[in-house]
């Protein structure tokens, strides 16, 4: 099976490496890997955030690993040069809609999360947050003068019914694979994207009667998941709001460094990567946690590449290594990238 590995900038590579290293010592089979340059590092050598060769390389794998994208050298440029702009048309070229982020606290990280450590130990959770629609991708947008001499910007939030239909799917489906219970996040008393998403999310419930579907507004989302996490086990949301939860999320569960996600099309198709960027101000020092991307790998591993015993011995090495006191500084330790990934590999047996 092809992977095509996308390291990109700052601290992907360096954690993309560890992971390819955890693959192999869990025992992952048949595994071919191409490694191509994407974000930053991709518009130095080539004057293009996403080549062809590079979305050439992710239309024909099985799957495709990424580290992570951006690079204070490229702020400047225009918007379409940008390095995050290959993570956008990744997702959009390959028709990636369904973007599945799990918090779940590791026991042994109680201490390392933002919230009480009562509170921390119920958070099992993932939020499936679209990925392809809303005001990432809305036209028009863009800058311009007003009459009065101004300059404004503007961005256009839309979705379709098709849009939010396919992912409320994928919402309901997890919910039934997992408590039954599925929150709907939106903006229904603002925004008419978001009454529109709870009107098609409710007719899709209809298919799903053994679903306990519920609402919540954004802005309470954001509160209930400090206050009590534990309520939630689904959580459907839309671009934008899934964003800024998610990273909201990985605070309750320890650290940035801890949640992985898994980028789906509607057949097997994937992308893995952390919910993290290239973090440059740590690049370089050895100081990344490598954890949601060898956590990434393993959904991979689950998702895509029906290898269901290897994620499962992964993830219980993150686990073992975590409970022998392992810990990189975004956990408040003191190991290195490498150590953190030595004690998963050592705690693998
Ligand atoms: N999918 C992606 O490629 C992706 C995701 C988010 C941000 N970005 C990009 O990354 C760049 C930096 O963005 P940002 O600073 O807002 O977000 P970021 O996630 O890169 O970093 C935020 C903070 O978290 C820390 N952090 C992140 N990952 C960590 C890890 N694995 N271990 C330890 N600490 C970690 C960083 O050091 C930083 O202090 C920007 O160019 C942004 O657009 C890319
Ligand atoms: C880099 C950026 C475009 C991206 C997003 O906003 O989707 C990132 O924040 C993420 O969470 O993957
Ligand atoms: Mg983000």
């Amino acid at each position: 099976m092809l992977i095509a590995l996308l390291p990109g900038d700052g601290i992907g590579p360096e954690v993309i490496a560890e992971a390819v290293r955890v693959l192999a010592a869990a025992g992952a089979r048949d595994l071919v890997f191409e490694t191509a340059e994407v974000g930053g590092a991709a518009y130095k050598a080539s004057g293009h955030p996403l080549p062809q060769a590079t979305l050439d390389v992710a239309r024909r794998a099985d799957a495709i690993l990424f580290g992570a994208v951006g690079d204070p050298d490229c702020d400047r440029l225009e918007r379409h040069l940008r390095p995050e702009q290959a993570i956008l048309g990744l997702r959009k070229e390959l028709g990636l809609f369904a973007n599945l982020r799990p918090a779940k606290l590791f026991p042994e990280l109680a201490d390392a999360s933002a919230l009480r450590p009562e509170i921390a130990r119920a958070i099992d959770l993932v939020i499936i947050r679209e990925l392809t629609g809303d005001v990432y991708f809305g036209q028009p947008r863009g800058l311009r003068k007003t009459d009065k001499g101004l300059r404004e910007g503007f961005d256009t939030m839309r979705y379709d019914e098709s849009e939010i239909a396919r992912i409320a799917k994928v919402g309901f489906e997890t919910a039934m694979a997992r408590s039954g219970r599925l929150c709907s996040v939106d903006k229904a008393n603002v925004l008419e994207t978001s009454q529109l998403w709870r009107d098609v999310v409710m007719e899709v419930s209809a298919d799903y009667p053994e679903v306990e579907l519920s609402h919540m507004y954004v802005d309470n989302a954001a509160m209930q998941l400090v206050r009590a996490p534990g309520q939630f086990d689904v959580i459907v949301t839309g671009n934008l709001f899934g964003d800024i939860l998610s990273d909201q999320a990985s605070m309750c569960v320890g650290s940035i460094g801890m949640l992985p996600s898994a980028s789906l099309d509607s057949s097997a198709k994937g992308l893995y990567e952390p919910i993290h960027g290239s973090a440059p101000d740590i690049a370089g020092q050895g100081k990344a946690n490598p954890l949601a991307t060898i956590l990434s790998a393993a959904m991979m591993l689950r998702y895509s590449l029906g290898q269901a015993d290897v994620a499962d011995r992964i993830e219980a090495a993150v686990s073992r290594a975590l409970e022998t006191g392992h810990r990189t500084a975004d956990l408040g330790g003191n190991a290195s990238t490498t150590a953190m990934c030595d004690a998963v590999i050592a705690a693998l047996g």
